[in-house]
């Protein structure tokens, strides 16, 4: 039978392992996945499913993602679910990984995509200790040393010379280096140009679902580049890095300015909050997983969504503000608020056609609430047809 096939080694049989945070902290534990040495932004998911999706989801480029679950690779890993063409964290630290998949998915194991792709993990942590500390005292650096020779010397030196996620430009190392294209499904309705600054599969099929044909530009593309395409709206997405870095900002300034229907998700939502003249601001931890309740102020309701962001955008939760960044860009609303510490979701334009959220509405992995938004973009394509941009 397959899974028994696929079987992962067991702990006594592993390289010793040691994760050391940048406060001098250690985790001592075993090898999971490469074996090696490697660093980034510690950083903990509570998703209790949905491995596969965290693990290729560009956002998390150059962090160690830290997985509350205490059984990780159950259900093994396919071809279908991958949210890009590869792994992106930097480092995986698990409690316990599931030493036979079972799954009638199932093509590998876990462990197998994380050999083959290099990714250095760490397994037989306690990851709840782990993450009490990091809500604490907050995302921090971090390294995981396996391997006789990457276990010797100062680690904790090592991880302090590593660079901060604060100021980090890394949507462009993610992006897409050509344009492509994903065709609507059924009758093409409307034209999108998404610009790719770290996009996962299921947004532009989102979109496509709904009629849309997508054509999904490098993060490097210029303003003409995106009227080019001759689009209805203009889609930003998620990403790795800090929003206060970006370069993007400017271009999707020029979007604004035309009248172009706009719609941003996660970095996308931080862009919109910096174009109007918002601040964005590091969070202590995040929010990572996918249960995370969200209010949509316009309807009352609260949703279950999927987060990662690490960063949050600094406009305020009462009443229509003029946007900070000119006259031109009209009035602001925050259209949605995390419930558990009243972080800005959402940003909705009450006299230009744009609108954001903090969250990922495309739900991979994650619960449907969330899936109206993308109809909320169709409405506004639908309004704004015609117009003049
Ligand atoms: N998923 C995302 O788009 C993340 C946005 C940004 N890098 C943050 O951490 O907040």
């Amino acid at each position: 039978m397959n899974s028994v096939v696929n079987q992962t080694r067991s702990l006594d049989e592993r390289e010793r392992a040691v994760l050391v945070l940048e406060d001098g902290t250690r985790f001592e534990g075993e090898a999971y996945g490469a074996v090696g040495s490697t660093f980034g932004e510690a950083v903990f998911s509570t998703g209790m499913t949905g491995y596969q999706e965290t693990l290729t989801d560009p956002s998390y480029h150059k962090q160690v993602v830290v997985m509350t679950a205490p059984h990780v690779g159950n259900t093994g890993v396919n071809d279908d679910d991958a949210e890009s063409k590869r792994i992106w964290v930097s480092g995986y630290v698990v409690r316990d990984p599931a030493l036979r998949p079972s799954n009638w998915r199932s093509q590998r194991t876990l462990e197998d995509d994380l050999r083959e792709q290099d990714v250095v993990g760490i397994c037989g942590v306690d990851t709840r200790a782990l993450t009490r500390h990091l809500r604490e005292r907050g995302a921090m650096r971090v390294g995981i040393f396996s391997g006789p020779d990457d276990i010797e010397g100062d680690l904790v030196e090592k991880v302090a010379e590593q660079p901060l996620m604060a100021g980090a430009e890394l949507a462009s190392e993610v992006s897409t280096e050509r344009a492509y294209v994903v065709p609507a499904v059924g009758d093409k309705r409307f034209t999108v140009a998404a610009l790719d600054l770290g996009i996962k599969a299921m947004t532009p099929q989102r979109m496509a679902e709904r009629g849309i044909e997508v054509h999904v530009l490098p993060a490097t593309s210029t303003i003409d580049e995106i009227r080019a395409v001759k689009p209805d709206g203009v889609f930003f997405s998620n990403g790795p890095g800090d929003p206060a870095t970006a370069p993007q900002v400017e271009v999707l300034r020029e979007v604004l300015r035309a009248g172009i229907p706009f719609f941003g998700i996660c970095f996308g939502n931080q862009l919109l909050g910096r174009a109007l003249g918002f601040g964005t601001y590091k969070l202590k931890y995040g929010h990572r997983g996918i249960n995370q309740p969200v209010m949509d102020r316009r309807t009352g309701k609260v949703e279950i969504t999927a987060h990662n962001h690490g960063f949050a955008v600094d406009a305020p939760l009462d009443g229509d503000v003029e946007a900070p960044a000119g006259a031109e860009f009209g009035r602001v609303r925050v259209s949605h608020v995390c419930l558990n510490d009243d972080v800005v979701e959402g940003l909705e334009c009450l006299d230009i056609p744009a609108f954001s959220v903090q969250y990922h509405p495309e739900a991979a992995a994650g619960p449907h609430d969330a899936a109206y938004l993308f109809d909320r973009f169709v409405e506004l394509l639908e309004t704004t047809a015609g117009g003049k941009h």
